[in-house]
């Protein structure tokens, strides 16, 4: 481990009575969410539920309007620049769209991290490059630019990169987005191995259901900015709340309450009407 110092806290995220607005508009609603050490947990919800919001307050890229961000144990609010950077080297971030400077190879945007916060030689860079690449199965890549990549190969170099500095703590943004439903499954796998093998607390940001209930220890639920439910995966699945229903169902709150608006949605208003004439 690089840079690493312990601390006390069995969690590695607590957030506690977190607000947040744009401008006049309240996003987040005294949102409570806590990650243990070792688990996985994925933060789904609808389209604008607050997820992405959310994810970027606990990478500190947002600062909330009252409410109370620790990250493995250190409270967000209170962290000098310095302080904050340090942390940074103890997390680690897999974004969506991988994130790689195109015009470097995959083997130098994994090793980045480490020439920008370690003082390693270029042989140990280059050892635990290599390393983190056998991880996500992209060993003997490291030459190849990202534009050479397929999709799934290009999100685990992202993750190679966020492991790099064996962080205690890993956030995944879509990891799976965009992906076939084979290769979808073979992330899912790596990140449980990652938590396995490695021990890490991962927080996971996704749409994608099959991976949420085949990786997480517990879910957050968001809906509208609030934490609709915070949960087990066999406690979410058994909810009889209809709103978490309706999200793991695919269905819209819309066709629950008005099949017709549904349907002059769908079908355009002229198919909606003579819908409607044909059932009066
Ligand atoms: N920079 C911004 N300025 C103003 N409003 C924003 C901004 N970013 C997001 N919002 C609004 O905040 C709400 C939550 O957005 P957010 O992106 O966090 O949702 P999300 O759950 O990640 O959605 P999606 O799954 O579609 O990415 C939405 O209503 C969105 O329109």
């Amino acid at each position: 481990m690089v840079g690493r110092k312990d601390n006390a806290s069995a969690n590695s995220v607590e957030v506690v009575a977190l607000n947040t607005h744009y401008g006049d508009r309240q996003i987040l609603h005294n949102v409570n969410v806590t990650v243990k050490k070792g688990e996985i947990m994925v933060i789904m919800g609808g389209s604008g539920s607050g997820k992405t919001t959310l994810l970027n307050h606990l990478l500190g890229l947002l600062s909330p309007s009252s409410g109370t961000i620790r990250i493995l144990g250190q409270d967000l609010g209170g962290l000098t620049p310095l302080e904050h950077q340090r942390l940074r080297t103890r997390t680690g971030v897999a974004f969506q769209s991988g994130a790689l400077f195109s015009s470097m190879s995959i083997g130098d945007n994994i090793a980045l991290p480490l020439r920008e916060h370690t003082k390693l030689d270029e042989t140990t860079i280059g050892i635990m490059t290599r390393l983190k690449l056998e991880v996500v199965s992209l060993a003997g890549f490291e030459d190849l630019k990202p534009a050479e990549l397929s999709g799934g190969m290009i999100k685990r170099a992202a993750l190679a990169r966020a492991i790099v500095m064996d962080p205690e703590l890993l956030f995944c943004d879509e990891p799976s987005a965009g992906l076939d439903p084979v290769v979808a499954s073979s992330i899912d796998d790596l990140i449980l191995r990652l938590r396995d093998a490695m021990g890490m607390s991962i927080v996971v940001v996704t749409h994608d259901l099959d991976s949420t209930f085949k990786i997480a220890d517990r879910i957050c639920v968001l809906d509208r900015g609030k934490v609709l439910a915070l949960d087990t995966v066999e406690a979410i699945r058994a909810s009889t709340d209809i709103r978490i229903q309706n999200l793991l169902n695919r269905r819209t709150e819309e066709a629950e309450l008005d099949p017709d608006a549904y349907l002059r949605r769908l079908l355009g208003p002229g198919a909606a009407q003579t819908n409607g004439a044909n059932r009066s």
